[in-house]
């Protein structure tokens, strides 16, 4: 696995601070809303299950979205999303437990908390419907075991999205008993995206893991890739948040919901 060394020197910042950061203080039980169930309701009315980021800023962005994370929450579900991401990390993406607690409130599909969990602690933080973990992050010494933070979060009620980046991390990932699996095309050595990423690594999951495409998807055509590639929902940030510009988050999400393989035809 990848050395924390090797890492781009954002993410080994990220990595610093997450290691630094606390747990929450009393152990967290959550009644969970369903990530398959929301993605089936979607499939059922024609939606492509897309899971819409609320991230005001990150390393890679040009700029900074300062809109309220509840508005743009709500205007994500409004064109189609069938889950929302939300960023917690604080120093590099702007994100906070409270502005996922305000989501969460505020809508009714379920929510992931997208943040660098290495200890269990760490899972007391805030109620959310998804956890992430990471692969990649914990092989590292100092750091709880996937197969321990696998199941101490469904002790908890959480369903759990394992991010793989290779075929051999998504085997990494089954093997510690991930059901839920993201391929992210972003690599997060470099932090360079490339969509050929996702349907490389794609081949080494199972047909009953449900499979994510995460990063770096932006248009139609892109959505059309991915699902073809055998992605089972996409996670989108980025080209749903716009962070240069101010443009209606409603319609950047629709426009990749509604993709169809017919955008792909000349
Ligand atoms: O987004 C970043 O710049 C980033 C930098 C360092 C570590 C992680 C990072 N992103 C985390 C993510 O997984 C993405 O926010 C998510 O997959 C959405 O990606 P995108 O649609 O490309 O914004």
């Amino acid at each position: 696995m990848e050395s924390n060394g090797r890492m781009a020197p954002e993410v080994q910042s990220i990595l610093a601070a997450a290691r630094e950061r606390g747990g929450g203080g009393d152990r967290v039980a959550v009644d969970a809303r369903s990530l398959p169930a929301a993605f089936e309701a979607a499939e059922a009315d024609g939606r492509v299950p897309v899971i819409a980021e609320v991230k005001p800023t990150s390393p890679t962005a040009d700029g900074e979205r300062t809109d309220d994370p509840v508005e743009l929450a709500e205007a994500m579900v409004a064109g189609g999303a069938a889950a929302l991401s939300v960023l917690t990390e604080p120093d590099h993406f702007g994100g906070s437990a409270e502005t996922l607690q305000r989501v969460r409130e505020a809508v009714d599909v379920p929510v992931l908390r997208k943040d660098f969990i290495l200890h269990e602690e760490q899972l007391d933080v805030v109620e959310a419907d998804v956890i992430l973990l990471i692969v990649r992050f914990l092989e590292e010494d100092g750091t709880d075991s996937l197969e321990d933070l696998l199941s101490a979060a469904r002790e908890r009620g959480f369903q759990v999205l394992v991010e793989a980046h290779t075929a051999a991390e998504v085997e990494r990932a089954v093997e510690a008993g991930a059901d839920i699996v993201g391929v992210n095309n972003r690599d997060l050595a470099k932090l360079e995206v490339d969509l050929a990423t996702f349907p490389d690594a794609a081949t080494a999951a199972p047909e009953a893991v449900t499979l994510i495409a995460e990063s770096g998807i932006g248009s139609p055509d892109d959505v059309v890739r991915m699902r073809e590639a055998g992605a089972d929902a996409l996670l989108v940030g980025s080209a749903i948040m716009d962070h240069g510009g101010d443009s209606d988050v409603t319609a950047n999400t629709r426009r990749l919901t509604a993709a169809t393989d017919t955008d792909t035809q000349t």
